[in-house]
């Protein structure tokens, strides 16, 4: 199988309020999928439909080839999840509620659970009830890791853990794909998903707006550009310069600046033509560039570009 996932013009409409709209997705076995979106994007709608916590409009989801209106519980013996609303409750504290889901799953070794909570920074002898809201999180993460699952759903994983656990979560998520599991975790923090995922899907209203690697969506943003010449170039020199058209010479002959669309190559072959005393290209920051795909701004992507890269 090369797809863990796959969605088919999947939709959701909650009464006249649109979920999703037609998502059509493949998440290939194996890869860390980040799944970005701002609030209210779709990306809970898309996790739920996965889990059939909550049924289509219309379209289809398989998960590990797996109808989840049908399958269901074939399916959650072999997912791990975190809801984005996890909550635990019951009177015992964390170890007894982890070994009572680990019974549930048909048994998971202590130590991988003692491994993970203490990787994590998570006291198994605290009380369910006093937990805070990142500790309950910590609780989520190993409930849904413990049992090793070939494909983890992950509903914004690090909602209120504290910086040392997030990276410890992130350190997992290597852990787990080098070891052949899928990871797909929704998000709207840029920096954690570029750090893990091989690709990201970014959805707004309820439609995949970009999907490619974090390299490639970076590739195609704009960047400020400022370059200094030793002696005066001629006007028309960058005229045709790919993704030039908003760079400007300057009157003088000697400063080019604005700014360049998509890859630097053409430009650096230009500029190889002349003397360069200075140079300075300022990489798009990622989480301008995410918001310029959220708002639909000039980073946002080409009508093509979900096409071309799934
Ligand atoms: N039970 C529901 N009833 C009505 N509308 C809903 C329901 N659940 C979600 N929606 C609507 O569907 C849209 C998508 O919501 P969803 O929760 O999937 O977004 P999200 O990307 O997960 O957002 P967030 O980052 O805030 O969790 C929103 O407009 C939301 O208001």
């Amino acid at each position: 199988m090369t797809n863990a996932i796959e969605l088919r013009k999947l939709t959701k409409t909650y009464g006249t309020r649109r979920g999703l709209t037609g998502l059509t997705l493949d998440v290939r076995a194996g890869e860390v999928f980040g799944f970005l979106g701002p609030n209210g994007a779709g990306k809970t709608t898309t996790i739920r439909l996965l889990l059939d916590l909550i049924r289509p409009t219309s379209g289809s989801a398989t998960v590990l080839g797996l109808d989840p209106l049908t399958d269901g519980v074939a399916l959650r013996g072999r997912v791990g999840y975190l809801a984005g609303d996890f909550v635990c409750d019951g009177r015992q504290n964390v170890r007894g509620y982890l070994r009572f889901l680990a019974a549930l799953r048909g048994g998971v070794p202590q130590e991988r659970i003692d491994d993970l909570a203490e990787r994590l920074g998570l006291d198994q002898s605290t009380s369910i009830k006093k937990l805070s809201k990142g500790n309950r999180q910590k609780v989520g993460l190993v409930q849904a890791l413990m049992h090793t699952p070939e494909v983890l759903i992950l509903d914004e994983p690090t909602s209120g853990l504290d910086p040392l656990a997030q990276q410890t979560f992130l350190t997992l998520v290597e852990e787990a794909a080098a070891g052949g599991q899928t990871v797909f975790m929704s998000s709207h923090i840029m920096s954690e998903v570029e750090a893990v995922a091989d690709r990201v899907g970014i959805i707004r209203d309820g439609a995949l707006v970009a999907l490619d690697t974090v390299a490639h969506l970076r590739a195609d943003a704009v960047r400020d550009i400022d370059v200094t010449f030793a002696s005066p170039v001629p006007a028309d020199a960058f005229a045709q310069v790919p993704g030039g058209a908003r760079l400007s010479l300057d009157s003088a002959g000697t400063t080019l600046s604005g700014q360049l669309s998509g890859s630097p190559d053409g430009l650096v072959k230009a500029l190889a033509a002349y003397t360069v005393t200075s140079l300075r290209v300022t990489e798009p920051a990622l989480d301008d560039l995410f918001h310029a795909y959220y708002e639909g701004g000039d980073a946002a992507p080409r009508p093509d570009a979900v096409q071309a890269a799934s």
